[in-house]
């Protein structure tokens, strides 16, 4: 990992619901990822972020066991993903990229259907999350529109009121008052049941106020993990005032995690008032520290500078 805030590592794999130690996949000769390393604990909500084939799905993959990692392990609730038993991945939830197949069944018969696998779901039918899905029961799933389809593949992944609910880019076909309702039910949701999220998403907006960590994937490699309360507490955009170069390099220990679109400005990870006083002595003029770092600032940043 070339830059970034650990999150804490707990020494036992078996203790963190979900841990992917030294993690590798590869397809044929493709190295699709290498050396992914990421643990999730109970309440927390992972923002899976990178550019278009960095490995998020296929990570995603490789966590509901549908992938045997190549090296490494993919572990959830401590086992291998791979060899889950049927209680274990009743405890999970997911949503596919897109969601395909049933297309001849009702949105009712594929629920009751799925149902019966989830004896929870029968037990428990979420009225606001059907309110939130808005489904007639009576169309066929070939009928559903895309936006249709992506919250009946919500509603399916939720229902059973999983502990781990993996999401590849779940918002993606929402509608902006879908997305903003169906966050704000993510987010209850986990909180109440104590449950973990891994989500991705190319819409880093929605992300930032409900993730607890951020994972930032570059060419199927781990490129940042970050903190989001550390991200929002320590994060920064610096620069001087008068826009000019620093008069010397930045002190070492200020932990720089990319440079900006202007030349000049620069993303530290560890900002606080000790930094602002020994830059202000260092440099000739004021030091100004810029309103604190958006998520989509930092991506762009750290992303535009390791391509
Ligand atoms: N079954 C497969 N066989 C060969 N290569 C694959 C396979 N699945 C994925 N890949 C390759 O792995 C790389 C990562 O793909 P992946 O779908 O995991 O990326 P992603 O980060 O989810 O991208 P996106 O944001 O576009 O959804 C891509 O280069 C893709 O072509």
């Amino acid at each position: 990992m070339s830059a970034g805030i650990q999150s804490n590592m707990a020494v036992n794999a078996q203790d963190h619901l979900l841990y992917c130690n030294h993690l590798g996949k590869c397809f044929a000769n493709k190295e699709v990822l290498r050396d992914i390393q990421l643990t999730a604990e109970p309440g927390d909500i992972v923002a899976l972020l990178g550019p278009n084939g960095a490995g998020k799905s296929t990570l995603m993959g490789c966590l509901i066991g549908l992938l045997e990692p190549s090296t490494g392990q993919a572990l959830v609730f401590g086992k291998p993903a791979t060899e889950l038993s049927e209680e274990d991945r009743s405890r999970m939830g997911y949503v596919p990229q897109s969601f395909q197949g049933f297309s001849w069944l009702r949105v009712q018969e594929l629920i009751e259907y799925l149902g019966q696998f989830y004896p929870k779901a029968r037990r428990a039918l979420s009225p606001t999350l059907h309110a939130w899905a808005d489904l007639d029961p009576k169309t066929r799933i070939k009928n559903l529109s895309g936006g249709q389809r992506q919250r009946l593949s919500i509603l399916l992944a939720l229902r059973h009121q999983p502990d781990l609910l993996i999401l590849d880019e779940p918002v993606a076909s929402l509608d902006p008052v879908g997305r903003r309702d169906f966050l704000q039910l993510l987010r209850d949701y986990l909180r109440d049941r104590q449950a973990t999220a891994l989500i991705s998403s190319h819409i880093l907006s929605d992300l930032e106020p409900v993730a607890t960590q951020t994972v930032i994937m570059l060419n199927g490699a781990m490129h940042a993990q970050l903190s989001m309360v550390q991200f929002r507490e320590q994060t920064r955009w610096i620069r001087r005032d008068d826009a000019e170069p620093w008069s010397r390099p930045l002190p070492e220990g200020l932990q720089v995690l990319a440079t900006g679109g202007d030349q000049y400005a620069v993303l530290v990870a560890n900002w606080n008032s000790a930094w602002a006083s020994r830059l202000a002595n260092q440099e000739s003029s004021e030091i100004v520290v810029t309103a604190p770092a958006t998520l989509e600032s930092a991506f762009l940043a750290m992303v535009g500078t390791a391509a």
